[in-house]
């Protein structure tokens, strides 16, 4: 797992755009996995403007959202789907054709998460999926729990969840109890894969998943330690904890980080204390 501490939520946006962008000019048939919420809007934002100023060309791209609310039609504003047109499909020039996102008024439901997964497989799997975190540790909507379910799945939300996501409805009692997940073993599965976490209510989950180095399905984003080819990029916010606590080891090190390298990516260099592994 590689660390990036950006500056800034700006910072943050920027280098995961340019991860991106760099990924489908190798290839430009890249099977991209996208996440909602807040955190990806100013990636969404940079990809767009790669696209106007710089051709980013997202002709043959091929995209799979992570999840969906379930109860909630795809016209709806609180939907995933009404949020990845608006943010992003419809300012770039990707094929319809080649949008995948979860439905959340599925009638079978299980036969509609199979035939998700199965997509995703004839694509060959997703190449790069981009992920934001829960302040539980959710990814997706992989809740903490007993068990973490590896496919594509309806599940029901944490009340945790519930109040987090309430900030964009009007009340809590409009806000899904339930939602269509692509599962952990498909999220592992993906060649690549970029968490971003930004802001102060992230500091305490980074910390305990970049501190603690250990896997449990109390905290699901903990078995993406388990991947050989993940970036994590934190701004200096959601940091913190994370960074006052190995600060405070004595001698500066960042010597819990010892599964990968932690890399200040605003001072353009790597500390001298840096682990590489
Ligand atoms: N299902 C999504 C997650 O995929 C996302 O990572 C999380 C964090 O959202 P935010 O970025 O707004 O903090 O919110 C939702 O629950």
């Amino acid at each position: 797992m590689d660390l990036i501490i950006a500056k800034d939520y700006s910072d943050l946006s920027r280098r995961a755009s340019r991860i991106i962008a760099s990924e489908i000019k190798k290839k430009p048939d890249l099977v991209l996995g996208l996440a909602t919420g807040s955190t990806p809007l100013g990636t969404y934002q940079e990809l767009v403007r790669l696209y106007r100023e710089e051709g980013l060309d997202f002709s043959r791209v091929v995209t799979f959202n992570l999840d969906e609310y379930y109860g909630i039609s795809m016209d709806n504003p609180q939907s995933y789907h009404y949020y990845m047109f608006e943010n992003f499909f419809k300012h770039v020039n990707i094929k319809p054709e080649n949008i995948h996102i979860p439905d959340g008024m599925a009638g079978d439901v299980e036969a509609h998460c199979k035939k998700y997964d199965e997509e995703i497989a004839k694509y060959g799997g997703i190449d790069l999926q981009l992920l934001g975190i829960g302040q539980n540790g959710h990814i997706g909507f992989n809740e903490p729990g007993d068990e973490l379910l590896t496919a594509t799945h309806l599940t029901n939300l944490t009340q945790n969840t519930i109040e987090a996501n309430s900030r964009f409805f009007k009340s809590m009692d409009e806000v899904p109890k339930q939602a269509i997940t692509m599962g952990l073993g498909t999220i592992i599965q993906a060649k690549k894969i970029v968490l971003l976490a930004s802001g102060k209510n992230k500091a305490e989950i980074m910390a305990e998943l970049l501190d603690e180095n250990a896997v449990s399905t109390k905290n699901p984003a903990s078995f993406l330690l388990l991947h050989k080819d993940v970036t994590v990029i934190i701004d200096e916010e959601a940091a913190m904890l994370y960074s006052s606590m190995s600060h405070e080891s004595g001698d500066g090190s960042l010597k819990k980080f010892m599964l990968g390298k932690c890399f200040y990516g605003h001072l353009n260099k790597k500390r001298p204390s840096d682990h590489s592994v």
